[in-house]
This record gives structure tokens, sequence and C-alpha cells, in this order.
């Protein structure tokens, strides 16, 4: 079975509500999709978001690079040489993660349906449904605690709340929506590098003063800041958790030598997909680190890929961040993997699920 032509697509979906990090602000999510096609009609899907200002990945450069040089690597070779597509996939050009995962995840989901089963079975997993967080954007602490209110009365457990801006006004985001969800609800708190290591420890001791303890605190430091993880790990209770810090299964390994992090987070986006993402896992299985399978705001479509590995990989990956989905105003792929509030139940059908362009709202080609 070879690999014969490779399609790309623009996808976008609008939100429920802007989301707003530290960094940045978006009001829907926008993806490149890919579609593999087989000399004998299969076809797998993939997809990229843009998060420029972590990856460095535009729309446009994920489209670029699939194009040229990676397209002409894969088109013509057999399917069958899987492992060795995935290295001339890695191999093809420096970077360019989210690019790769497009092109991962539909080679997997080609694997998948060529072998007649769903994505999870593929990682020896069982295909049990997964709960997912719920992101809360940034914003004055009223709007929050609303927010956060809503995703409580909608079922959802466990809350990152997006904080990073300015220390003082994220203390009393935090304080106020702790005291509107009570002790039941786990806080997550996700600074998107926007404080130092001094003002996060200074910030931990306000909030343990306040009874207020964050479930994980997630890349509190820019993310070159190693030593600055390092010196909060060492000072505060809470677990410190490295994002934009860690993108290879290389810098996880340099991170947990360093004593850095307690868990990595990690995203198909930045490791470059699933086999990256797997081997991740089974590095931070090795230092004993726990694991949070995340997402960059983006489509059902390489979430649930995402959600296939974290449910076949069970208890190794201890946190699910896969709430993008979640975000949107709808799911744009239909009768697949389903994201309804905090729960992720996989689909069981070959692969990923979807049959075919006609069941992803709003595709355009490009
Ligand atoms: C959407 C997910 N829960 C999330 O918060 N991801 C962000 C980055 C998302 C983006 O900017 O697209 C994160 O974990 O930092
Ligand atoms: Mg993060």
């Amino acid at each position: 079975m070879d690999i014969r032509a490779i399609d790309l697509y623009r996808l976008e979906v609008p939100l429920h509500t802007p989301f707003k990090t530290a960094v940045r602000e978006v009001n829907s999510a926008q993806s490149i999709v890919v579609a593999i096609h087989t000399d004998d009609g299969s076809c797998g899907w993939g997809a990229a978001p843009a998060t420029a200002k972590v990856t460095g990945e535009t729309l446009d450069t994920i489209a670029g690079v699939i194009r040229d040089p990676l397209s002409a690597l894969l088109i013509g070779r057999p399917l069958e040489d899987f492992n060795g597509l995935l290295d001339t996939l890695h191999g093809g050009i420096e970077g360019n993660y989210s690019a790769k995962a497009a092109l991962e995840i539909a080679l997997y989901d080609l694997r998948a349906r060529s072998l007649g089963v769903p994505l999870y079975k593929l990682f020896g997993g069982d295909g049990s449904p997964l709960q997912t967080d719920l992101t809360i954007s940034v914003n004055p602490p009223k709007k929050m605690v609303t927010d956060a209110s809503h995703a409580v009365a909608n079922g959802y457990r466990i809350l990152k709340l997006k904080v990073g801006n300015d220390v003082a006004e994220d203390l009393e985001r935090i304080t106020a929506v702790h005291a509107a969800v009570g002790d039941g609800i786990q806080l997550r708190l996700d600074i998107n590098q926007g404080w130092s290591a001094k003002e996060t420890v200074r910030a931990l001791a306000i909030l343990e003063k306040r009874d207020i303890v964050p479930e994980l605190l997630e890349q509190p430091v820019p993310a070159e800041d190693i030593a600055g993880l390092r010196y909060i790990r060492e000072r505060v209770a809470a677990p410190v958790m490295a994002d934009e810090s860690v993108f290879s299964p290389m810098q996880t390994i340099r991170l947990l030598e360093q004593g850095a992090a307690d868990i990595i987070n990690i995203k198909l986006m930045k490791a470059g997909g699933l086999s990256r993402a797997l081997l991740i896992a089974q590095i931070a299985r090795l230092y004993g680190a726990e694991c949070m399978m995340g997402c960059m705001l983006e489509t059902s479509i390489s979430a649930a890929a995402a959600a296939h590995l974290t449910s076949a990989f069970g208890a190794g990956i201890q946190k699910i961040d896969l709430d993008a989905p979640g975000l949107c105003q709808y799911d744009a792929v239909t009768g697949a993997t389903r994201f309804d509030g905090p729960s992720i139940e996989l689909n069981h059908s070959p692969g990923l699920g979807i049959e075919g362009p006609g069941h992803i709202r709003g595709l355009t080609a490009i």
C-alpha cells in the first residue's frame, strides 16, 4: 500500500469565548488538516494548529513545509515501511514539530485503518474513556469566576486557570475562583512563562496563607529558565510542570536530570507527533516523573489522536488537558471521538474514525 497523494485543507472553528493566555488571545481554533491517500483508496487524517508564540509555526509555515520538502519524501513510499516513514519525516527538516505532528497523526491513522483497528489498539490500549480538565482564560476576577462556575456546573472537576500577566492581579484571580468553586475543585495554574522564579515562590507562599494549594504549577517562568524551574521546585509544595521548556525526548531527559520538573506536559504539537510523545512518556516513567497529555488550541482531529495515545498509555499519563475541542462552539468532526464536556469517548472504529471530508465541517482545500 503506497502513499499516492497528500491533500491540504484549512479548518477554522469559532470559540465559545476568546481564549486568552499570558502570551496570546484568539477567537477561533485554526488548523491545517492533512489527508494522506494511498493507492488502495484509503485515507488517513491529521491536523496541526498554528501556535507561533510557542512552536514558532504559523498556518503558512505548516502548510509550506508539508508541501516542500515533506510530501515529496513520503509520496511513493510503502506504508508497510512505517518506522522508515517516521524516520524520513523527522529527518526531513529541522524543527517544524506541528507540521510533522499533522503528518504523523495521518500516518498512524492510515496504519490503524490498514489493520482494521482503532488507533488506541496500535498503542496497546483498550479505549477506556478519559476525563479532561477545562481551561479558564485569563480575565478580570469576576469574569473568571463566572467562567469557572459555569464549567463546574457543566461537570468539570479540574480547572486550569490561565494567569501570568501581573502577580498581584493573578493572586486576586486565583483567590476569587477558589472562593467561588471551593476545595472540591482542583485548580491547575498555567502561568505561561509570565512570572519570575522569585515571584512564583512569593505568590505560592501567599496562596498557602489563604489555604489555597494548587494541584500543580505549569510553566511559571520563561521556557529557557531551567534553573528557575528547579529553584521553584525546591521551595514550593505544589508540583512543578514543564510545558514550553520541553518539546523533545532529549529535552525531557535534560530537564529531569537537572531535577527541574515533577511533571512533563506532553503535546503532540511540541513533540512532533505520536511516536515522540510516546517516547517522552516512557522517559518520564523511567525517571519517576508524571505526565500530562496537553494540547494547543486545536480541533478534535489532533486532540483525538492525543486522546487515543493517552488512553492506551493508561496510568503512565496521569493528567489530561485535552480541552480544546470543548472550548470550540461545535466539534468540526462528526461520528468519531466524542468530546462531551469533561468526558472523552474514543471512537472504536478503525483509525481515528473520520469517515471522509464530508464529516469535517468547514474544511477548505488549499
Ligand atoms: C488549550 C490547552 N488547555 C492549553 O491551555 N494550552 C496552552 C497553550 C495553547 C495555545 O496557546 O494554543 C498551554 O498549555 O500553555
Ligand atoms: Mg501550558
